[in-house]
């Protein structure tokens, strides 16, 4: 429960409508008690108006205690719609408050957690599962909403009506007041169990759910592998497998819940059964009259749907405790990527490695061991190298997407550590090795980066990535709208896509991350071509697996299992033995290969 807690900065942010709540509760309920007292009138009036009647048996004033008492009943009937129309007429103002407040704090939590999201490292992005993230944003929200909104207003309603019926029950009769109230102990007992057990059952409800949208979510994602394994009926059942977890923890909760209502009702009745019995001694003995018996009688079976609620309500605020603890274990994640002294300095593009190791915090794979390099500004440095040599870690650094281990880098002469981070990543563009397009338009996503640019420079920079001709190949041109509902690209088409995307931010250090391995050799050497232009002014990290693009470069590293085996420009390192002139050796021979064969 403490976590809910977390929630109290909310009621104070909207404390007006919290106040107002409460208030149109407490009045709606008066216009609902005042009734009771009502009814108990009119049939104290009733009887004395039949006493009276029958005295005047046969004689003429009988007619006009007739019409009295019709007047009467007539009034007090008038009396008891009026207080019905200005209860509901507040029950409405309660809803439009609280139930209003409710949608407010669940919009306010929601962009609170996405805007925690977003600064959160990605090394959370790599522990904690996509579905698991979106669960928390949106069940877990709804689940909390159910306690901010209705839950809170039914438990308002309850706390006033019981204070408010009781005082009235006590000042009647405080003996049958107590005879009354004898089975609610029991009722209290009987919810506290229940309420620890919905608890425990709700928290397993939730991790199941979160386990299933995992499941949707990856199921949806690798549809393509699914279907071209023909895997579809494993994974039907594998979804139900997991669905019938979630039905049979779901199944044990309703059972607790479906069992709490009649205990309630069964308690209840036993109050009502009470109260006849002892109010019918009170009669007799003169201290009470059947007019109050039938008032107490309303008061008791006015308790009886808040307390019925007080079942839904507790297991509606256990719910909530376990969402909200779930969304605060996400809330409470601090990035440890911060800027130590959030510096701004005009930034050239020299980077300097000096003795850097790494080691991914997840896995405790160690990707880099004692990297050293410099590249001056507007220098351009390939990075070649066996698969999981670690050179998408030494991009991965040098944007600041992980914390370097031991061993420094700098930007400019500054370490990398001190720079504010998003200015960091504003001086730099990244094609990442795995492409991502939003589904939007070519030309938003081309402007990605840099949303002030003219169509003329986007047209330029998809010139640059050698795309522009398959774009005027599509009917809407750059207005061409990409993913779910749009068409989908070539895996080179995206390449290209994500490359001018780079291009177009006209960084100071660009960084490519083995972003034409899915484009064919003329292509590639299009680009390549049109890269030396670009490239002109800015530091450029060439990361690939081809001798052919790591040749642009002025210098390159050859990296293997973490470490530089060998460091020089193309003309050096082909001159000597090793693993670069291995495969330069390897690629042309391929190359030459291919052209024999096909020509
Ligand atoms: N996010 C991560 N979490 C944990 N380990 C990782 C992560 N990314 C990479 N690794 C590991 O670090 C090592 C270096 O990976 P890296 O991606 O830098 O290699 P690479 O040289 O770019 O490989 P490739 O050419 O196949 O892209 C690999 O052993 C890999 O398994």
């Amino acid at each position: 429960m403490k976590h809910l807690a977390y929630l109290n900065k909310y009621f104070f942010k909207y404390k007006y409508y919290l106040l107002l709540g409460i208030l149109f509760t407490l009045i709606s309920n008066l216009f609902g008690i005042i009734p009771a007292q009502v009814v108990r009138h009119a049939l104290q009036m009733v009887k004395a108006n039949v006493d009276l009647y029958l005295l005047f048996d046969q004689a003429e004033l009988q007619n006009s205690t007739y019409s009295l008492f019709t007047y009467s009943i007539t009034f007090f009937g008038l009396v008891i719609l009026g207080m019905a129309i200005l209860k509901g007429i507040f029950l409405f103002a309660v809803r439009q408050t609280l139930i209003v407040m409710s949608r407010h704090i669940e919009y306010d939590l929601k962009n609170e957690i996405y805007a925690h999201y977003q600064t959160l490292p990605l090394s959370f992005y790599k522990q904690n599962s996509t579905g698991d993230l979106m669960a928390r944003i949106s069940e877990d929200v709804s689940k909390v909403r159910m306690y901010v909104g209705p839950s809170l207003m039914y438990l308002i309603n309850m706390v006033i009506l019981v204070f408010l019926v009781l005082s009235y029950m006590f000042s009647v009769n405080a003996r049958l007041t107590w005879y009354v109230l004898i089975p609610m102990p029991i009722l209290s007992l009987s919810i506290f169990i229940v309420s620890s057990i919905v608890n425990k059952r709700s928290e397993q409800i939730q991790k199941s759910l979160s386990n299933l949208s995992t499941f949707v979510q990856e199921a949806f994602s690798g549809i393509r592998v699914i279907k071209s394994f023909a895997k579809e009926e494993e994974f039907i059942a594998d979804f139900a497998k997991e669905s019938n977890v979630y039905k049979d923890k779901s199944m044990d909760l309703t059972k607790v819940d479906s069992l709490f209502s009649p205990s309630i009702m069964f308690l209840i009745g036993l109050s009502t059964v009470i109260c006849v019995y002892v109010g019918g001694q009170e009669i007799i003995s003169g201290r009470l009259t059947p007019g109050n018996i039938t008032e107490f009688i309303m008061y008791v079976f006015m308790l009886t749907w808040p307390l019925t609620a007080l079942g839904w309500t507790s297991s509606q605020i256990q719910r909530a405790a376990a969402s909200q603890k779930r969304i605060n274990e996400f809330l409470f994640t601090k990035t440890d990527i911060v800027s130590e002294e959030n510096l701004k300095p005009e930034v050239k593009g020299k980077i300097v490695f000096d003795n850097v190791s790494f080691k991914y915090p997840d896995t405790g794979i160690e990707a880099l061991k004692n990297i050293s390099f410099e590249v001056n500004p507007g220098e351009s440095l390939a990075i070649i190298g066996t698969t999981g040599s670690g050179k998408s870690t030494i991009a991965n650094l040098i944007l600041r997407l992980y914390n370097t281990g031991s061993g420094t880098i700098k930007i400019d002469n500054h370490e990398i550590k001190s720079f504010e981070i998003p200015y960091l990543r504003n001086q730099m563009s990244f094609v990442p090795q795995d492409v991502f397009l939003f589904s939007d338009t070519i030309s938003n996503n081309i402007k990605f980066g840099n949303n002030e640019v003219t169509e003329l420079e986007v047209k330029e920079a998809a010139r640059n990535a050698d795309l522009l001709e398959n774009i005027e190949r599509f009917d809407q041109k750059f207005e061409t709208k990409l993913g779910e509902r749009g068409i989908t690209l070539s895996g080179g088409q995206k390449q290209r896509v994500s490359l001018a995307r780079a291009i177009i931010k006209n960084p100071k250090i660009l960084i490519l991350d083995d972003c034409l391995s899915a484009v064919d050799t003329t292509t590639e050497n299009t680009i390549l071509n049109n890269l030396r232009s670009v490239m002109e002014g800015k530091t450029t990290i060439l990361i690939s697996h081809r001798v052919s693009n790591a040749r642009l470069a002025d210098k390159i590293i050859v990296l293997d299992e973490g470490r530089i085996v060998e460091f020089g420009d193309h003309k050096t390192l082909i001159q000597s033995p090793g693993a670069y002139r291995e495969l330069y050796e390897l690629q042309s021979n391929s190359e030459e290969l291919i052209e024999e064969k096909y020509s």
